[in-house]
């Protein structure tokens, strides 16, 4: 299938992890045109290629090895793998890590005037979903029965149409179920996206390539989430204030040309600067503080 010298990455057509997925493989310098029309998109200057598809394909096309990596969510992904297992259809693969977009989670809910103690207020009920085999391994260890109605799509509709008492759907703000008269009960999975690599046996070049391209993925994931800082201290408070920026252990510190009793801090920390961590920073004499992106990291 996929013995060509090209890697084949499957990420999803058109829907929510599109734009992050297409984003990251940019950002770890990997080239391409996507024509809105074509299946295939083949970069330009790496030997890899593309394949644009329904999300709910790609668990099933990394695990018969027909593409070597996917982005997809834990959801779809396990999903996939409890459907495939019944199947006994090959259900593995690995997992090489999580990603930092896609977070939601598939719950529960129920009309708002639905009195709901716990999931065995639901036992006998109908419960519309995408989700069967989640819902079911949920409802199977707490040892409720209840009945299915799978839709592939406008789950939230179903109580209102009358087709189903409660629903087990994706949510992510929550907006969605107000919309539609429901609320959250509970939450029977969490999930994010991720990057999974088929069971095959690469060629060493390229495991090399999916190698290097984790590598960098790593990378750029560690620069999203930390931050450039650049600030002048009383040198008298240098401890109290390094202590507020979050893995910020060591962090250069230089003389000020005039001013013995102050210095300048440079830092890398690893978490977002908050508005109150600068007034915390500023209540203890820092000032010209700079909060900068960083595009890459290595190291
Ligand atoms: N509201 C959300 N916020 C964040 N991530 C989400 C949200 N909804 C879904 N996701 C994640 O994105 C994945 C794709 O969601 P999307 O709604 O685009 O799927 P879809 O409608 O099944 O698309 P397709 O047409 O490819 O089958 C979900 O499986 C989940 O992992
Ligand atoms: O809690 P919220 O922030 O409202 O998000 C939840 C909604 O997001 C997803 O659908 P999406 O908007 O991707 O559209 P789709 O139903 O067409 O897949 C999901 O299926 C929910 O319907
Ligand atoms: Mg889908």
């Amino acid at each position: 299938m996929s013995e060509s010298g090209r890697l084949r990455i499957a990420i999803q057509k058109s829907g929510r992890l599109s734009k992050e997925s297409m984003k990251l493989l940019k950002s770890c310098g990997v080239k391409f045109n996507i024509n809105e029309q074509r299946l295939i998109a083949h970069s330009d200057n790496m030997p890899i290629d593309l394949l644009r598809v329904r999300d709910d394909d790609i668990p099933g096309l990394v695990m018969d090895g027909v593409v070597d990596l996917g982005f997809i969510g834990e959801n779809v992904l396990e999903e996939e793998q409890l459907e495939r297992q019944q199947l006994d259809k090959p259900a593995t693969c690995q997992k090489l890590r999580q990603l930092d977009f896609g977070a939601c989670r598939l719950s529960l809910a129920v009309p708002t005037e639905f009195s709901y103690d716990s999931a065995a207020s639901l036992e006998g009920l109908r419960i519309a979903t995408s989700y069967p085999n989640l819902l079911r391994r949920y409802m199977q260890e707490k040892g409720i029965s209840y009945r299915d109605c799978m839709l592939k799509g406008s789950v939230e509709v179903a109580p209102r149409a009358g087709l189903a008492d409660g629903i087990c759907d994706l949510v992510s703000t929550g907006a969605t179920l107000e919309a539609n008269g429901l609320y959250e009960t509970e939450v029977i999975y969490r999930s994010t996206a991720c990057l999974i690599q088929s069971e095959q046996e690469q060629t060493p070049a390229k495991q090399a390539l999916i190698d290097k391209l984790l590598s960098r993925i790593n990378s750029v994931t560690q620069a999203r989430e930390s931050k450039y800082i650049l600030l002048h201290a009383p040198a008298d408070n240098l401890d109290k204030i390094v202590s507020l920026l979050p893995g910020a252990e060591n962090p250069t510190v230089l003389p000020l040309k005039n001013d013995a009793d102050r210095v300048a801090v440079h830092a890398v920390s690893s978490e977002d600067l908050f508005w109150d961590t600068m007034e915390e920073l500023t209540e203890l004499g820092a000032t010209s503080i700079l909060v900068m992106p960083i595009e890459k990291m290595m190291g």
